[in-house]
């Protein structure tokens, strides 16, 4: 069986110049070349990691649910609809997604990330595209930059991922579309199938309308986000990724065996590591992004979560996100509007433009412009 444990990751920001590193524009989008940490890096406190991931790497101990997607039909109901209620976030296994694909996937998205500096930039990303080399959108949201690169490709139905990484091909060899093309489709398939049983959960039946346009509707689209966090000897003054909540539906993501992500239990004030398994290295963990806060009337929170660096280890994120049509319309499901204490809908019915316009002026607040 091909290895998860990829080739070492190697800071590919460690070949990059000094020269490029004083262009503006690559600082806007690339991590800087040594791992000291410049000033406009460093975090406020209140905004610092609690504590960096100790860097052995893959854990076998977790308090984040586990869901096995080869059980049996009710009992996937009733392990996804406790892991969507008590936390927003789980991991996956036997979901189907190759070990080999996901092995495949990491060691192009690791050449990626390492390709000269001088080639990068022919695919940054240009306002008001999100495809491309360039720091999170969230980043506008905050005064210190993050420690962390990233690569945005627009997937199903019309995928970015020939074009974006034909940049990154000048010889005409395309050699990550492929690869990419394979692992977006493969981890839709999954977050329809997760859809399926989730509604299950909250009471939609097989065959009615509402299941057909919720399921129809709400992870027709994806796009492949790929994060490359640089090792960085200050770890605990800086930030890779800092809180948010996704705007998908479902986010399904591969982090490899270097511990990062960390999750704000709805509940609790304290941030909870979500570590690789070391047992099952080709899980993935998934996450209830803010469409599904809505479709189930609230009764599902989107998970709010951070990934911070480490110290010696590089780390990589291959994240899938499943979210709806620009005009599809967004609203609680009748079932969970009937079961939700009250009975009433908490949500007015919104396109997923119009969220996503709320989200890029009010960011986490966004949600309670669409509050009944
Ligand atoms: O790298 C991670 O673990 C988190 C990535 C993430 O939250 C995102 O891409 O939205
Ligand atoms: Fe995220």
């Amino acid at each position: 069986m091909p290895s998860l444990v990829a080739s070492p990751l190697v800071a590919p920001s460690q070949s990059t110049s000094k020269a490029l590193f004083h262009d503006t524009s690559y600082t806007r989008y690339f991590t800087p070349p040594s791992s000291i940490l410049p000033d406009a890096y460093i975090w406020p406190e209140q905004d610092r990691p609690s504590s960096i991931p100790d860097d052995n790497e893959a854990s076998s101990r977790t308090e984040i649910p586990i869901i096995d997607m080869a059980d049996d039909e009710q009992t996937l109901i009733r392990n996804l609809a406790n892991a969507c209620e008590s936390w927003g976030v789980f991991y996956i296994v036997n979901h189907g997604v190759p070990a080999e694909l996901l092995n495949n996937v990491r060691e192009k998205a690791l050449e990626l990330f390492s390709l000269p500096p001088s080639t990068k930039m022919r695919a940054l990303r240009r306002d008001g595209s999100f495809e491309g080399f360039g720091k999170a959108p969230i980043s506008k949201f905050f005064d210190s930059l993050m420690w962390s690169e990233g690569f945005t490709m627009m997937g199903y139905p019309t995928s970015s991922i020939s074009d974006t990484t034909s940049k990154l091909c000048p010889d005409g060899n395309n050699k990550f579309r492929g690869v990419f093309e394979e692992f977006d489709c493969a981890a839709r398939r999954v977050a329809g199938r997760l859809l399926r049983v989730i509604m299950a959960g909250l009471g939609v039946r097989h065959g009615d309308e509402e299941q057909h346009d919720v399921e129809k509707e709400s992870v027709t689209r994806s796009a492949l986000q790929l994060n490359y966090y640089a090792p960085c000897d200050q770890a605990h003054m800086t930030m890779g990724l800092p809180a948010h909540t996704d705007s998908t539906c479902l986010t399904l993501l591969h982090q490899g065996l270097v511990p990062g992500l960390e999750v704000l239990h709805p509940s609790r004030c304290s941030w909870t590591p979500v570590p690789p398994l070391s047992a099952a290295p080709s899980s993935l963990v998934v996450h209830v992004g803010d469409m599904l806060q809505v479709i189930s009337n609230g009764k599902y929170k989107s998970i709010v979560h951070r990934a911070i660096v480490n110290k010696t280890k590089a780390r990589l994120s291959i994240v899938s996100l499943c979210f709806p049509s620009s005009n599809a319309t967004i609203a609680p499901s009748e079932a969970a509007v009937g079961t939700s204490k009250g009975g009433r809908s908490l949500y007015k019915p919104f396109k997923w433009e119009e969220f996503m316009q709320a989200k890029s002026k009010y960011f986490m607040a966004a949600l309670d412009n669409f509050r009944c």
